[in-house]
């Protein structure tokens, strides 16, 4: 059992998504003895309706709960694993990747439709230059929206009439319950997830043995390895923090145990460029792998896709 007489402060932003993950960490730090409160804190990003790579990219999102860890006001802190900078923060520590959600990113489509259903410059929705960026490789002559806010929001889009569709990340509407809305699930040769998605961070300060000790009690050896390979790709490859840049690491039982596969591309805004590479390694190597395979984009001419003029501006 654990020494601590006092309750785990528990940071999270106020969002309904942000809420419902928080909650399943507590759930499950309750479940092991601990008492737990949620902190609600709000960010940059929940405040500004500007776009997100004008406002400091996904990182914003993530400052405000950190400097609520280094200021003591919370002791740990949830995140979406992939809205947080590759960076490590002084100071903390990631100290348990949970339990993966799928992280393949779904189409909502109006009627029900699939991606080939589509007709002809029909309108999709998303503010990633990575789903953009694939969106527009796929040549189905589809017209990409900018759109930004909650999961509530941009599914009401289709809803309304706005739009004909739009692409989120399957685990959140899963964790929200809104997989009714999900017209196709996308595989992974058309669209590639961000570094991370599905998975949850809890970070806590890395000097706070006690916690980081009951925090690795939640830790998922196969998630943690998939998420450090799709980071260290992205950090060898990130010019600025929206680069769109996809990549899906799994982990399967191959002949000499746990392997990782990962797959990843990076693509230019106007679809017209396109690079896609994968590797095999070991889960101990997770780390290198990414980074090899981001290497090996590179060499292939990644940089020059990556900076591709966004065909808006
Ligand atoms: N960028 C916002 C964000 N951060 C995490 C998720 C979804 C949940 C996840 O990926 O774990 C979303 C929404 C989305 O991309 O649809």
């Amino acid at each position: 059992m654990t020494g601590r007489t006092t309750t785990l402060r528990l940071g999270t932003r106020a969002s309904a998504l942000a809420l419902v993950q928080a909650r399943s960490i507590a759930d499950a730090l309750r479940e092991r003895g601990h008492d737990v409160e949620l902190v609600e804190i709000t960010t940059k990003g929940d405040v500004s309706r500007a776009p997100l790579d004008r406002i400091g990219g996904t990182g914003v999102f993530v400052t405000a709960l950190r400097d609520a860890l280094l200021d003591r006001r919370v002791d740990l802190a949830v995140h979406s694993l992939k809205d947080l900078p590759t960076a490590p923060a002084d100071g903390l520590v990631v100290a348990a990747v949970p339990e993966r959600e799928d992280p393949r990113d779904a189409l909502c489509a109006r009627d029900g439709l699939k991606l080939s259903d589509l007709p002809d410059g029909a309108q999709v929705g998303t503010g990633s230059p990575r789903r953009e960026a694939q969106l527009r490789a796929l040549g189905l002559g589809l017209t990409v929206v900018g759109l930004r806010g909650n999961v509530d929001t941009r599914l009401g889009k289709v809803a309304d009439g706005t739009l004909d569709a739009v692409v989120l990340a399957r685990a959140g509407l899963s964790r929200l319950g809104r997989l009714d809305a999900v017209s196709e699930v996308l595989d992974p040769m058309q669209m590639l997830p961000a570094p991370g998605q599905g998975a949850l961070a809890v970070e806590c300060r890395a000097d706070d043995d006690e916690l980081v000790g009951a925090l690795a009690t939640l830790d998922d050896a196969a998630s943690r390895a998939a998420v450090t390979a799709e980071r260290s790709l992205l950090a060898v490859l990130e010019a600025g923090c929206t680069a769109p840049v996809g990549a899906y690491a799994e982990a399967a039982e191959g002949e000499d145990g746990l392997e990782l596969y990962i797959r990843a591309v990076v693509a230019s805004r106007d679809g017209t460029m396109s690079i896609r590479k994968s590797a095999t390694g070991s889960v101990e190597g997770a780390e290198r792998l990414g980074r090899e395979l981001a290497h090996e984009l590179l060499d292939d001419g990644a940089e020059a896709v990556i900076d591709a003029r966004d065909p808006a501006s």
